[in-house]
């Protein structure tokens, strides 16, 4: 799709990526970005500051606390009154703490199942009649893929996300909505994620958060999520899952269940002790996409970045 002249509604966007993606999206030529978020001074700033660079009214804020089931239909409803349609959801909200894992649960999952679904009534294909149907990025987490030990139910939510965006975005649903859905997973993005403060965040502090074991030498930058999510509104399929590691965006295929049933796997005797194959090594390198394919088992490609060449490996 092509984002000229659509309107879009970026949830979390006070600040960090969610700020970052509204304002890509104007410079990619949107007419309209509503930004949802807590009332908060950041969120008047980021209003302020898009509607000083790209034009009084460029951007609009709807600002609320958007655990509240109502709010969404608020935002929908006054998006469409205000500009008659919406075209593009990013879906950037985020609770990251398994401390209060209830809450976590449903800031990560319901909002973004809530949300997604009414896209299905406010953005679907006889609504936005002059477009050219319309697109959900749901945000998960590249750690989502794999595991994070120290954040179990962290982890858990944003897997569901990708679960979720894949099945909703299945082209059973696609033909007959019109919206496109698809997961975004970020690596480590800002410099807050290590600080030690973090600790609080998780169910244990004896746990741990194993950063050193992360490995990620820089965190990528906000900026490069806002990129990603442009390049996705342009071209991603709907149901397709994204990885977005160190500054380089790769299309992430994950292997069909069915692929379990080949030569080479071993059948387990039901009620027998297990054939066991050894774990393969984690990676060593968060950037390093070619051990990232031998360990998740992933088809990868590099859309941008340093190396072009394409490495995709069973
Ligand atoms: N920061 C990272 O390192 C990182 C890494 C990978 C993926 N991500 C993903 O990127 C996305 C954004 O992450 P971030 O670190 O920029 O988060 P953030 O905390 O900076 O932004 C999330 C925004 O959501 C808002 N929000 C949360 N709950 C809300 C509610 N109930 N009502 C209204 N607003 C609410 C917050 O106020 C905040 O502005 C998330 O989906 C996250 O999983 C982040
Ligand atoms: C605060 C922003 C939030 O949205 C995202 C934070 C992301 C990560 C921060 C940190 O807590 C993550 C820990 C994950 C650990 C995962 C595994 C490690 O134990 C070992 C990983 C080794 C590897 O495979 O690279």
């Amino acid at each position: 799709m092509d984002p000229t002249c659509k309107v879009a509604i970026v949830l979390g966007a006070a600040k960090g990526s969610g700020f970052r993606a509204a304002e890509e999206l104007l410079k990619a030529g949107v007419v309209r970005v509503v930004l949802a978020d807590f009332p908060c001074p950041e969120c008047y700033n980021a209003t302020e500051k898009l509607c000083d660079k790209y034009g009084s009214e460029k951007a609009v804020l709807i600002a609320g606390d958007f655990h509240d089931p109502k709010m969404y239909m608020n935002l929908f409803e006054e998006s469409i009154a205000r500009f008659q349609k919406v075209d593009i959801l990013f879906n950037n909200l985020d609770n990251y703490n398994d401390n209060s894992w209830v809450e976590e649960v449903n800031c990560n999952i319901k909002n973004t199942v809530r949300s997604t679904l009414l896209t299905h009534y406010f953005m679907n294909k006889k609504r936005n009649k002059d477009s050219r149907g319309s697109v959900v990025i749901n945000c998960a987490i590249s750690y989502s893929l794999d595991t994070m030990p120290p954040m179990p139910i962290y982890c858990s939510t944003k897997s569901a996300i990708i679960g979720f965006s894949r099945s909703i975005g299945d082209v059973m649903h696609y033909e007959r909505t019109g919206v496109r859905v698809v997961a975004l997973c970020p690596g480590i993005t800002k410099e807050e994620a290590f600080s030690s403060s973090e600790y609080s965040v998780q169910l244990e502090n004896s746990w741990g958060l194993d950063m050193e074991k992360l490995n990620v030498k820089e965190p990528q930058s906000d900026s490069s999520i806002a990129r990603a999510v442009v390049h996705l509104v342009r071209y991603a399929p709907s149901g397709s899952v994204w990885v977005l590691d160190n500054d380089n965006l790769f299309y992430a295929e994950i292997p069909h269940r069915s692929l379990y049933n080949k030569r080479g796997n071993f059948v387990q005797p039901i009620c027998k002790p297990p054939v066991l194959v050894p774990r393969p090594q984690r990676r060593r390198s968060s950037s390093d996409a070619r051990s990232y394919v031998c360990v998740s088992k992933l088809h990868l490609y590099r859309v941008k970045g340093k190396n072009k060449k394409r490495s995709s490996r069973k």
